[in-house]
């Protein structure tokens, strides 16, 4: 049987998407494999507060974990570059349901020199298609994306790739 290995990626505890140490948030895990660069698996399942009309995911956070999704497919293959997203185009198939445990795949479709491109698709266990999205991103370098968003200015690395301030 083939084998290949699997990598959890990076996160920031406060991010609404992939931190855990915000009480809002989705809580996603990305997985990305050895042998898939250019494509990450986000896994969440949508609580009571992420609902729109009754039972139902909101759009907008919808909109999040499909824009995070693919900016983090493109991490895969760029460990030191990360994208900020210029635009953002979904559709929104079919209801998507609360308290289920969902899956995105993202798949990065096209790089230029200072952008990059990715679809993806979020899906039910049955396989529904809920959701679908393509975007466009600016590549940055993953400094100049912690500097400008940060009063402290001055970020270090953990090994598993996660920022913190330098001195803590
Ligand atoms: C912890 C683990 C994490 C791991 C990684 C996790 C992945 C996370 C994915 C989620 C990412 C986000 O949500 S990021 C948050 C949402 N996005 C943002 O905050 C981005 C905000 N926008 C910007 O910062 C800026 O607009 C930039 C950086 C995109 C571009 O600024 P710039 O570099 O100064 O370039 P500038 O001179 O203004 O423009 C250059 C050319 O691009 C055009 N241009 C500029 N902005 C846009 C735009 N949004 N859409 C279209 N075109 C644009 C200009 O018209 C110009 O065209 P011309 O005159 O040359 O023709």
């Amino acid at each position: 049987m083939a084998c290949s290995h699997l990598h959890n990626q990076p996160i920031n505890d406060e991010c609404f998407v992939c931190g855990f140490d915000n009480p809002a948030g989705l809580e996603a895990q990305f997985v990305e494999r050895d042998d898939a660069p250019g494509r990450v698996v986000g896994l969440f399942t949508p609580k009571p507060i992420h609902q729109s009309y009754p039972g139902r995911l909101h759009g907008g956070v919808a909109a999040a974990m499909c824009d995070e999704t693919i900016g983090r497919a493109f991490i895969t293959d760029h460990p030191d570059q990360w994208g900020v997203t210029m635009e953002l185009k979904l559709r929104y198939r079919k209801p998507t349901p609360i308290g289920e445990s969902l899956e995105v795949v993202g798949v990065i479709t096209k790089v230029t020199r200072r952008t990059f491109e990715g679809t993806c698709e979020l899906r039910r266990q049955d396989g529904t298609v809920c959701v679908t999205a393509e975007a466009t991103y600016m590549i940055l370098p993953v400094e100049r994306i912690v500097g400008e968003c940060s009063d402290e200015g001055s970020y270090v690395w953990e090994d598993d790739g996660r920022p913190v301030p330098a001195g803590e």
